[in-house]
Parts: C-alpha cells; structure tokens; sequence
C-alpha cells in the first residue's frame, strides 16, 4: 500500500494492538490492525422464505475498529446485527464473537455486547430510573452501582431532570439518550449501533461521536450502521458497503477514495450502489404529487 508511513503497536489491557497508519493532510487514519478479532463472520447466508437475503458474507472486524456498516434500504444489514446478537436463527455460516461460536457457545457473550437498535421498543409506562435499573439487573449490575452510573450519564446527556419522569413523556432525542445510556450501563466489549443518533440534536450528536472515538481508543470495538454518509465517512476507521446481502466494498474512507475516485462516501456510495437516477426520480415524485 502507498501511502502506509508507520505501524504502531501498543498494549491495552496485556492485549498487542498494531495499528497501521497512514496520513490524509493532518490526519492519521487506521487502515488495518493486527489485534485480535473481535467479530469474524464466514459465508454468511440467511433468506426469509425465497428471499435470499444475505449471500456468503466474510468479514473480520478487529478489537477497537469502529466499523461503518452502510447499504441501501433492504441491503441486509440490520439482518447480520441481528443474526450476529443471537435475535435471528436460521442461518447458514459461522459467527464467532469475542473468540466465541455464537450457534454453540453459552450466552456469556451476550453480556459483552451493547446494542442499540434502529427502532428501540422501551417499557414507555416506566421512568428512566426504573428502565434503567431494570436493564442493569438483566446484566447482573449491583443496584447502587446502576443508579450511580446511570444519574450521571443522564446528567452528562442533560436529560437528568427527567430521570424520575415516566419514558412517555419523553422527546423522540431524549429517548434516543436513554437507549444510548442502556446499551453502555454494563460497559460491554463490543457495540452495535443502528441508526444511532436518531432525533439526537447537533451538540448531542458532537458528543456522542466523541465518546464512540474515546471508546474505541480504549480498544471496544463499534459496529456502527447509518444512512448518515457524512458521519459515517468521519467516524469510521472502516466502511463495509453491503449491496443485496453481498460486500461490495470494505476498507478506510481513503481506501474506497482511492478505488472509487469519487469525493464524498456519499458519492462513492451512489457510484457502488449504481444509482444516479435521483433526479429523475424527485421528478417523477413531485409530478405525481401535483396531480400532472
Ligand atoms: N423477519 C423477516 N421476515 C421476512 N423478511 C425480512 C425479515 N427481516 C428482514 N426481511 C427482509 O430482508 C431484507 C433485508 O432487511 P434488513 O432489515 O436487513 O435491511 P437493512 O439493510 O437493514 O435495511 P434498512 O437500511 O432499510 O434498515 C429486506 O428485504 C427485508 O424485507
């Protein structure tokens, strides 16, 4: 690879990280790593009924990576992350997670992971306190612990005033905080983020890309999926372009530039996906509208 300048290795709990770097101006940006393999996934293959829905997917994702997961709607995405938690059976292939066989291994894996899915169902008649002491205790934290740990982070999400108000009366970003706190309370290994920063304000937003950035320093490893190109393309050390259940593209930002020759992911995105009909299709929409 051209542009590789230097490998780093650093040690982060007795575990040999080695990161190789390379620049984009000021910036040094990840492009591959030694460390250990927090998620492998070998020829993955899922279908719902006749519909094949994910094709020999093969993937390893390393301990620390924050990996952007895009593709368009009906790509197959929220299907590996729900196979891959162990909330969909049927699938051929393997997928060990944090060194474990997730078809034949116990559930302790499950306590490692942190999940924030796309479309969150909460317990809308309990309070913030409740949910999250609920949530805990599924997790086997201790109760002092929890409410400690989960007053602060309100605090820091600025939505401690609420903490004792039932989720229902709740704004669609302060519900979204609160899914946020819930997938962290236990500190998990490895994070799965569906559209996270749904109905998030932009501050909320700024913070939460710093903490995904802070996490994965700290060698957790971010499995993040969004349709939000522009966050994607500044936050990911990775991106995994999924297309009809099938890995298109997998590699930094600067990688797929370098193949692509496109400017923006949003760009190189449509260039991969083969769409440039958006126009015509806006058209073709505010025509029918209009009733022409
Ligand atoms: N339980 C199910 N039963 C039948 N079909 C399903 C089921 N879950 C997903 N599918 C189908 O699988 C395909 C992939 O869905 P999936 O939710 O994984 O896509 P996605 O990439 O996450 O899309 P989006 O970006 O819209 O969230 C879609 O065609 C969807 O209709």
């Amino acid at each position: 690879m051209k542009d590789l300048i230097f490998e780093f290795v650093c040690y982060n709990h007795n575990i040999m990280l080695k990161f190789n770097y390379y620049f984009k101006g000021e910036e040094q940006i990840v492009i591959s790593t030694d460390a250990e393999i927090a998620l492998q996934i070998r020829d993955l293959k899922m279908s719902f009924g006749q519909k094949e829905v994910l094709k020999g997917v093969n993937l390893d994702v390393y301990r620390g990576q924050i990996v952007g997961y895009i593709g368009p709607n009906g790509a197959g995405k929220s299907t590996t992350v729900k196979i891959i938690l162990g909330l969909i059976e049927g699938y051929e292939g393997q997928v060990n997670l944090l060194g474990q066989d997730i078809s034949k291994d116990a559930y302790d894996y499950k306590s490692k992971i942190g999940y924030v899915p796309e479309m969150a169902e909460v317990y809308e008649n309990l309070t913030a306190r409740e949910y999250l002491n609920f949530v805990g205790e599924l997790y086997g934290l201790n109760k002092t612990a929890i409410d400690n740990k989960a007053t602060r982070l309100m605090e820091i999400f600025e939505i401690g005033s609420v903490y004792d108000s039932r989720i229902a009366s709740y704004s669609k970003g302060m519900k979204q905080k609160l899914i946020i706190i819930s997938s962290l309370l236990h500190n998990p290994d490895i994070l799965f983020l569906d559209e996270p920063l749904n109905g998030l304000d932009a501050n909320s937003v700024m913070v939460l890309k710093e903490i995904l950035g802070m996490l994965a320093a700290q060698g957790k490893t971010i499995f993040y999926s969004s349709h939000i190109m522009d966050v994607v393309e500044k936050i990911s050390h990775r991106i995994i372009l999924l297309n009809d259940g099938q890995i298109l593209a997998d590699g930094s930002f600067e990688q797929l530039k370098q193949t692509n020759k496109e400017g923006s992911l949003e760009e190189i995105f449509n260039q991969l996906t083969g769409f440039n009909e958006y126009k015509t299709l806006a058209n073709e929409f505010v025509a029918v509208v209009q009733g022409v």
